[in-house]
């Protein structure tokens, strides 16, 4: 997950791949929910996880529910058979709609019936989102709920015992949220001694996630009927949840909305592969397809997959009712700037009390890569776009506003001139943590752009400078990649070493780099498998590295693979040439120095502080010896590119070096 307060996307120009579901929120949330309270040991396989399923994890531990992750990944949650172990508890259930509505009706219930106080509070947006439809319903059964901020939002106290009466049929409504529908049928089997009978006033929307519901509850033994026009439902009398034993989680169909897009916006050789819904599925996102296939996608379905690409292009603009797909209609918003005409979005009003107002976000955002929009108080109506602006994306905490606009990266497929692309700018793009917390290591999984689009930043400079900490903490900041050129220098002069190759036969080390097996994996550096890192850093290494560096054959050897460390969504390459040789056409380039009696002490401090002993004086006069025979070699000698920036940092902490390199990039960005 990209824990950083932006990320910037490379203007994108193809998806091919596949990409494998997380599960769905929708399901794994129910599912939890009805083993917690089932008897017994359900184990769930291919539980997603994310924000959304941690607090209701963590909200059924603490009603004594046991979780036990097993070695296959499987999650064995053991139920607490309707008993709560703790007669109170605080359960902090974050934003997540699916674990606050049905956590209120079930402890609404288990507290009327065997006592005790729980409350449910979230983070602010969850205490501006409705449930006052739910806690009227459950008022009128005779629960005792106490709303501690506004009447009709959470936070909430659930206090008993109190006396229900469930002779009378329950109302709730059903045109603000089906969670609150959603969320009697999946507690009210806690209490079912006779036939309870639910009535819907107003018209039910999001019907699909109530038949999720339906089908689930039906999974634990629990029968519900409904009528034709889902306004009423019995849950028989005698109902009680079994537990299936085994269970396994789909992929989230809402999350297929954002590769289904892709598929339709940039595959246009080889599909777009997603695996973990299709046909079979029970959700009713799935439809997403149907309003995909209109605007122009081709698809092949399977029962468990779907392939996806482009067909019509541009794409065909729609005018929708998208009350049966509100979660996924989001990602047409955004595919609906690539297509031929204005494209209407209708009856989503529940956008506005989602996680955030989503219909006034998207026409925000969307407006600002200066789309033509409209907006009601149920619709939403977006023009395409022909010359787009580079946009910093504000997501409001909302991972479905992150998660689509990243589709605005294709701009530059409308067009076929080079150089009209531009990049788009995602805030706090770990929001999708909610969902789907590897959304965007997931795409660039599946995505191409140019090799001159992905952004470069260099950073040379002597030995001992601060290169390899500054290089980390800037790509630490921007999400991007790192290469350690000098790792490479020094892994060749240790597998040379090794391999019996005298360092000074430049020809001979040159014609061992194809052979390297070579891994940066987590911090570490393998090669042949075996973790070299510790031997790397080994002042030793570091001489072998600089005298088969002074190779031009060597050197040679090593381009490709450094040019290969270029991926999505970008790099800091940390070296000697990186910004002279390696990546001359560097947007940013920097000259780091210091003068040597720093880098001296810094050397030392480093090596006492690794129980080595050292003397300054000698490193000073290593470090000299070595800073002149790196800049006097013939091969890529150790010089500042002309349009380098220089930055001694020998008065400077790690911090300011790294913001002064942050500011600079700012501003070569067009946000
Ligand atoms: O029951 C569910 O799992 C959901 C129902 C929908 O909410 P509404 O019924 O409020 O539209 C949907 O937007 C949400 O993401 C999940
Ligand atoms: C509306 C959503 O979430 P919640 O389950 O919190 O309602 C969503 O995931 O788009």
């Amino acid at each position: 997950m990209y824990k950083i307060p932006f990320l910037d996307l490379p203007p994108l120009r193809g998806a091919a791949g596949t990409v494998v579901l997380p599960g769905s929120k929708s399901i794994s949330n129910r599912v939890l929910l009805l083993a917690g309270l089932s008897d017994g040991v359900t184990r769930v396989h291919d539980l997603l996880a994310s924000d959304d399923t941690r607090v209701m994890l963590a909200a059924l531990q603490e009603l004594g529910c046991k979780l036990d992750r097993q070695a296959d990944g499987v999650l064995a949650v053991t139920g607490i058979g309707g008993r709560p172990r703790t007669e109170a508890a605080k359960l902090f259930l974050g934003n997540a709609g699916t674990a606050m509505r049905p956590l209120t009706a079930a402890l609404a219930l288990l507290a009327a019936t065997q006592g005790g106080s729980f409350e449910l509070s979230g983070v602010p947006r969850m205490h501006e989102r409705p449930i006052g439809d739910l806690v009227d319903a459950l008022r009128g059964l005779g629960c005792d709920i106490a709303c501690l901020g506004q009447e009709g939002y959470p936070p909430l106290r659930l206090s008993g015992p109190a006396r229900l009466t469930l002779d009378a049929p329950v109302r709730v409504r059903g045109d603000v949220s089906s969670q609150f529908l959603t969320a009697l049928l999946l507690a009210l089997p806690l209490v079912a001694t006779n036939d309870v009978v639910i009535e819907v006033t107003g018209e039910l929307i999001s019907k699909p996630y109530v038949h999720i519901t339906l089908e689930l509850l039906a999974h634990f033994g629990v029968q519900v009927r409904r009528d034709d026009d889902w306004q009423r439902f019995v849950i028989p009398a005698g109902s009680r949840y079994r537990s299936p034993g085994e269970v396994h989680i789909e992929g989230d169909a809402s999350s297929a909305s954002y590769f289904v897009a892709l598929g339709a916006i940039a595959a246009a050789d080889a599909p777009v592969r997603i695996e973990g819904v299709g046909s079979a599925s029970v959700q009713g996102d799935v439809r997403f397809l149907e309003a995909a296939q209109a605007m122009g996608a081709r698809v092949e379905i399977g029962a468990n997959w779907l392939e996806v690409r482009r067909g019509a292009w541009p794409l065909r603009a729609l005018d929708l009712d998208c009350n049966h797909i509100p979660d996924a209609a989001m990602t047409l918003a955004v595919m609906a700037l690539y297509a031929d005409g204005p494209t209407t979005l209708r009856n989503i009003a529940s956008w506005r009390v989602k996680e955030t107002d989503r219909i006034a976000a998207m026409a925000a955002e969307l407006r600002k890569l200066d789309a033509e929009v409209e907006e009601g108080p149920d619709w939403l109506r977006v023009h395409p776009l022909k010359a787009w602006r580079p946009a910093s994306i504000h997501t409001y905490d909302d991972h479905r506003v992150a998660m689509c606009f990243s589709l605005a990266a294709f701009n530059g497929l409308q067009d076929d001139r080079r150089g009209a692309a531009v990049p788009v700018r995602i805030l706090d793009p770990q929001c999708v943590a909610k969902t789907f917390p590897d959304y965007f290591e997931t795409l660039f999984g599946v995505v191409r752009a140019e090799i001159e689009d992905i952004p470069v930043i260099t950073i040379d400079g002597p030995t001992a400078s601060g290169k390899g900490t500054l290089t980390d903490e800037v790509a630490k900041a921007l999400g991007y990649h790192v290469l350690d050129s000098g790792a490479l220098y020094r892994v060749t002069g240790l597998a040379a070493s090794r391999a019996g190759i005298d360092l000074d036969d430049g020809e001979a080390v040159a014609a061992l780099v194809p052979t390297l097996e070579l891994r940066f994996q987590d911090g570490q550096a393998l090669l042949d498998g075996e973790d070299v890192s510790a031997d790397l850093r080994l002042e030793a290494t570091g001489l072998m590295a600089s005298q088969v560096g002074a190779h031009p054959a060597v050197r040679r050897a090593l381009h490709q693979l450094q040019l290969d460390f270029r991926q999505l969504p970008g790099l800091v390459a940390d070296g000697r040439d990186m910004g002279t040789a390696i990546f001359p056409a560097a947007p940013l380039k920097v000259f780091l120095t210091a003068s040597a009696a720093t880098r001296a002490e810094r050397r030392h401090k480093q090596l006492i502080s690794k129980g080595l002993s050292a003397n300054i004086e000698g490193l000073r006069a290593d470090l000299e010896a070595r800073d002149a025979r790196d800049k006097g070699r013939s091969a890529s000698p150790l010089q500042a590119a002309a349009d380098a920036i220089e930055l001694d940092n020998s008065a400077q902490t790690i911090e300011q070096s790294r913001d002064l390199v942050l500011s600079w990039w700012r501003d070569r960005r067009p946000f």
